[in-house]
């Protein structure tokens, strides 16, 4: 080919880039077709190749010849890419990073220490409260966004992030509205009061092993160190906790890791998998891809023997005699009567994971906050032990009346929402208008609740931990609109009473019998310098030493 022939074939593939980019990918959403665009275009290569040898009938000007025209292409494609994406887009006039206009790839590279609820708060920082943090995609750190996204009259869906998880079919990540709240009335019934007194039995039996592994340990310390107390690790116990508790709700199971004071295997694998969710969380096709083209690799490899042990303790749950009163009862019951069909068992063995992913990692980080506020405050500790401390707790109307517990608890949800950026969502296809500035539809809105929380113009002295604000002083609290660490509406928490029993009981279990404080010089650094956020958040080691009451 001569030079000119060959500048015109580079024009002409540049030019089919840019027009593929115009009529073809500027629409819809693509970012479950990874594999069929990769399988399509290296289709495409090869065919090109065969042509050009047939052509020229020499090998390697043919691969130069096609490397030129991919090359061209790509190029044109790309630019067009970039060029729309930073000039003509819909909300190219948001301010945010020059970078998140063009990709969320570098949203990756920002968050690959896991503190993205820094990351976002540093941006309300620099750029104000409606952030383009994306191609299609706005932050909005605004206390009102909560209710605007999820409030009653909220036509807003679940976003692609959700999309991460397929082809697990669960609860949480399901965006088709109608399959989401068939869902979610199956689940409904699993939470009636009714049920809530059957699970706080379970949960009580658990409290009381976590208390009485902790006094087995301060009588080990007493006797084996001669030191004073027991000093554990409360993120760990609290987390196996947690997580045993929600074995049995699931799968009407223990992961026995409160009575072997060790991680089960495959929960480690869980906590290990939802570290890389957190950190391809912005690119979910980039997930979706690594685990069709390379299923067995790696962390794919790990979270795909994950599920298949969830489906394996399914199957042991399904075999169970006799009736078992769990979480799970009532999906496994939505199961049999629609027939036992292998779609419905998707959904069985996709929101049993639910049930140990959504009911452990939220309660630990908010008792994990809790006991480190504890030790870290004695004038708060001795308050809330003094109004426990002559209660029954094992009653749970007078548990639910004690304000300054309950205050306690919100000022940890406040400051450390278990969700601390999640919860995505996607524009009406009309688009709204957010305080007078209208939002296009199919825009991906992320609300993040760790800065809503921390507000200053919601909450007076917003980072400090005052849990006086919602009892005896409350004109601290400004604006309580941006609250709302459950979520709100349909897509909200349905576990919320059940979390709050949890964390009354056993924040008052081990205040009853336990003395709390800091181990020697550790003031829970650990603790927040590892926290990530995760989807939940991930909270890093706190050494806390526990003492038996006289
Ligand atoms: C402190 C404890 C908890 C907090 C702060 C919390 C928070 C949340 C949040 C923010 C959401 C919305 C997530 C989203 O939009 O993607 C959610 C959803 C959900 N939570 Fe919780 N949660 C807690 C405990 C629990 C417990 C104990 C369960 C029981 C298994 C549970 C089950 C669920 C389920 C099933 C959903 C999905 C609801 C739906 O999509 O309709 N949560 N939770």
């Amino acid at each position: 080919m001569d030079c000119e022939a060959s500048s015109h074939v580079s024009l002409g593939a540049a030019l089919l880039g840019v027009l593929s980019h115009l009529t073809i990918f500027i629409r819809g959403e693509w970012h479950m077709q990874g594999r069929a665009i990769i399988t399509t275009y290296s289709f495409l290569t090869i065919a090109l190749l065969c042509a050009e040898y047939c052509r020229v009938n020499d090998f390697s000007s043919a691969i130069r010849a096609v490397w030129h025209v991919t090359g061209s292409y790509a190029a044109g494609l790309f630019s067009s890419i970039i060029i729309y994406r930073k000039y003509f887009h819909r909300l190219r006039h948001f301010p945010g990073p020059p970078l998140a206009a063009i990709t969320k790839l570098w949203h990756v590279w920002k968050v690959l220490d896991g503190k993205n609820h820094l990351l976002l708060d540093e941006l309300f920082k620099n750029y104000g409260s409606v952030i383009r943090t994306g191609p299609e995609e706005l932050t909005i750190i605004n206390a009102a966004i909560p209710h605007i996204i999820d409030g009653q009259k909220g036509q807003f869906t679940k976003a692609t992030f959700y999309d991460i998880f397929l082809p697990n079919l669960t609860i949480t990540a399901a965006r088709n509205v109608d399959d989401h709240d068939a869902r979610r009335r199956i689940w409904e019934r699993g939470f009636s009061p009714k049920s809530l007194t059957v699970y706080e039995e379970r949960i009580i039996h658990y409290a009381e092993l976590l208390s009485t592994q902790i006094e087995n340990l301060v009588y080990e310390g007493d006797s084996i160190n001669n030191c004073k107390g027991a000093i554990i690790n409360i993120t760990d116990w609290i987390s196996w906790f947690s997580f045993d508790v929600m074995g049995e709700f699931a799968f009407s199971r223990s992961f026995r890791m409160l009575q072997d004071r060790k991680w089960h295997s495959k929960i480690r694998l869980l906590v290990d998998g939802l570290g890389a969710v957190g950190a391809v969380s912005p690119v979910p096709w980039l997930a979706q891809l690594g685990m069709s083209i390379r299923p067995r690799m790696f962390l794919a490899k790990d979270w795909l023997s994950l599920l298949q042990w969830c489906r394996e303790c399914m199957d042991e749950r399904l075999q169970m005699k006799g009736e078992r009163s769990d979480v799970s009862h009532w999906l496994v019951d939505a199961y049999i009567k629609n027939g036992s069909q292998q779609a419905d068992r998707a959904w069985l063995d996709g929101d049993a994971a639910t049930v140990i992913v959504a009911g452990s990692g939220t309660v630990s980080v908010v008792l994990t906050f809790a006991f480190y506020h504890l030790a870290r405050d004695p004038p708060q500790r001795d308050r809330l032990f003094k109004e426990i401390k002559d209660i029954d707790i094992y009653d749970r109307s007078q548990l639910q009346n004690c304000t300054n517990l309950n205050a306690f608890i919100n000022e940890t949800l406040r400051l450390y929402p278990p969700v601390p950026t999640g919860g995505n969502r996607t524009t009406p296809p009309t688009g709204v208008t957010i305080n007078n500035e209208y939002i296009p539809g199919g825009v991906t809105i992320v609300a993040p609740k760790y800065s809503i929380h921390r507000l200053e113009s919601s909450y007076a002295s917003a980072d400090h931990f005052i849990p006086e604000r919602w009892t005896t002083r409350q004109d601290m609290v400004k604006d309580n609109r941006g609250f709302a660490p459950f979520s709100l509406g349909k897509f909200g928490c349905i576990g919320k009473s059940l979390a709050m029993i949890e964390m009354r009981f056993v924040i008052a279990l081990l205040l009853k019998k336990f003395k709390i404080e800091f181990q020697g010089s550790d003031k829970g650094e650990a603790l927040f310098a590892d926290l990530k956020d995760q989807f939940t958040f991930a909270p890093g080691d706190l050494l806390l030493r526990f003492r038996l009451r006289e």
